[in-house]
């Protein structure tokens, strides 16, 4: 990075978790460094900015203090943004920019769009530049990804039946916490004065388990040294974007008998597939006791589709996870086979690459019994012969991943497009009724 590019901080955290108070106090405490803001506000009336410019004494300036409306950082506004940026860095040599997110950011998205990591996405750079006429950021880079849990409501968020209506579309409270936290450097663990410590180092040890990268500090009324959230260098998108906890159980399963203040994970495997409505019985009594789920699995009554499971709180999705490689016309799977050797090892005489893989995250989680339940989900060897079409299937139909792909890039391209956070295309269980 050269020496001269401004350190950008986004602060994402759901309504009320304290983001402005953290902005507030960095503000007040910045001493000699010269910050400007940007803030991120959804509604028709902008109280953050007004109280961002009360506290901070920058009201008069108003090239240091930027607002965004009517709109998402995290998706229509992206094009707004990287201008807006760009603008207070050719504006000044600030010695930091704050970005502070609406409540119902995804930090993802934004940090996407600030190191331009297109590459990341569906999209590749060139083309969203011709798209969407935006200037590729210069003179900035993206410093610090930040995320302020509310722990007064952290665990209320994570069993609340909730869903946030985001400019028309909806999302579980719990969903939108795991996503904020799964995704950050730094988590700021806020509102620590009205939590007693035994709660505390259980939200603690929920948050290690979901984001095991990024560094926990307690705040109580945003107090914290600038210095952490502050030009700490510490943003790296890969890092970022591999660091959540479900990643790292998938790839290095930790003993169930590790746990700490109750939270506890494990993986489940099976190369046999779910009887499709005994597992959607399942999913529609959920143990609330899981935190957080994710993973690919396979049901008999549809052999050639893989499909998705994001658990997230009360918030349970399935979405399409393509089709399964042997289930390919031969040449196709040749193919596939060839530029994926590592297939090989997990390659099936019977069932090719067909497999249940999930990890489960919980607080307080019966694993014995919910282990037992899945076991009890995949089909016995006399459904194994049964007619597929036979079987209850109430999980949803998906377009060919070919179309869904190519309506993603044309959605993502559109920079004041529709307002859609749900880029995966998964949809939330009701598949009871
Ligand atoms: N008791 C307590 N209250 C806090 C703390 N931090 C913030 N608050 C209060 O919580 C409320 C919400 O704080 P904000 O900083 O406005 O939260 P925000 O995340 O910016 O909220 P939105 O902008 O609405 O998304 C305010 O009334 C704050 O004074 C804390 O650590 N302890």
């Amino acid at each position: 990075m050269p020496d001269n590019s401004i350190p950008v901080t986004v602060l994402s955290g759901i309504l009320g978790a304290g983001k402005t108070t953290v902005l507030n106090h960095v503000l007040r405490e910045s001493g000699d460094r010269e910050l400007a803001v940007l803030v991120n506000d959804m509604g028709e009336v902008n109280v953050d900015a007004e109280l961002v410019a009360e506290s901070s004494d920058i009201a008069d300036e108003d090239e240091e203090l930027i607002e965004l409306s009517n709109g998402c950082i995290c998706c229509e506004l992206r094009g707004d943004l990287l201008d807006a940026i760009g603008e207070l860095s050719r504006e000044r040599e600030f010695d930091g920019i704050i970005v502070e997110s609406t409540g119902v950011a995804e930090p993802l998205p934004v940090a996407q769009t600030l190191t331009l990591g297109f590459d990341q996405a569906d999209l590749d750079p060139t083309e969203f530049y011709e798209e969407t006429g935006i200037e590729p950021l210069e003179g900035c880079h993206l410093d610090t990804t930040v995320t302020v849990v509310d722990a007064h409501q952290f665990q209320a968020a994570m069993q609340s039946d909730e869903l946030l209506d985001d400019d028309g579309t909806e999302k579980h409270l719990g969903d939108l916490v795991v996503e904020q936290v799964e995704f950050c450097d730094v988590l700021l663990l806020n509102k620590c004065d009205l939590v007693d410590d035994e709660t505390l180092e259980e939200i603690e040890a929920t948050l290690e388990v979901l984001q095991p990268r990024a560094e926990i500090v307690r705040t109580e009324h945003g107090r914290i040294d600038p210095e952490r959230i502050v030009d700490t260098d510490r943003f790296d998108f890969e890092a970022a974007s591999q660091s959540a906890g479900w990643i790292r159980e998938l790839e290095q399963p930790h003993a169930s008998a590790e746990e700490e203040h109750g939270v506890t994970s494990f993986v489940f495997e099976a190369r046999r597939p779910f009887h499709p409505e005994r597992f959607a019985d399942l999913l529609d009594e959920f143990p609330d006791a899981v935190v957080r789920a994710k993973g690919h699995f396979w049901i008999a009554s549809r052999g050639d589709d893989a499909f998705t499971l994001n658990v997230a709180g009360q918030s349970i999705r399935v979405g399409p996870g393509g089709q399964w490689i042997d289930s390919l016309p031969a040449e196709e799977r040749r193919e596939q086979l060839e530029d994926s050797p590592e297939l090989e090892e997990i390659w099936h005489e019977e069932w090719g690459d067909r497999s249940i893989r999930l990890v489960v995250i919980g607080t307080e989680m019966d694993h014995e019994s919910l282990q037992s339940d899945l076991v009890d989900c995949l089909v016995t060897e006399a459904e194994l012969d049964a007619d597929p079409s036979t079987f209850e299937d109430r999980f949803p139909t998906f377009e060919p991943p070919e179309e869904a792909a190519a309506d993603d890039a044309v959605e993502g391209a559109e920079a004041d497009g529709e307002h859609d956070h749900d880029h995966d295309a998964t949809e939330e269980l009701g598949i009871a009724d």
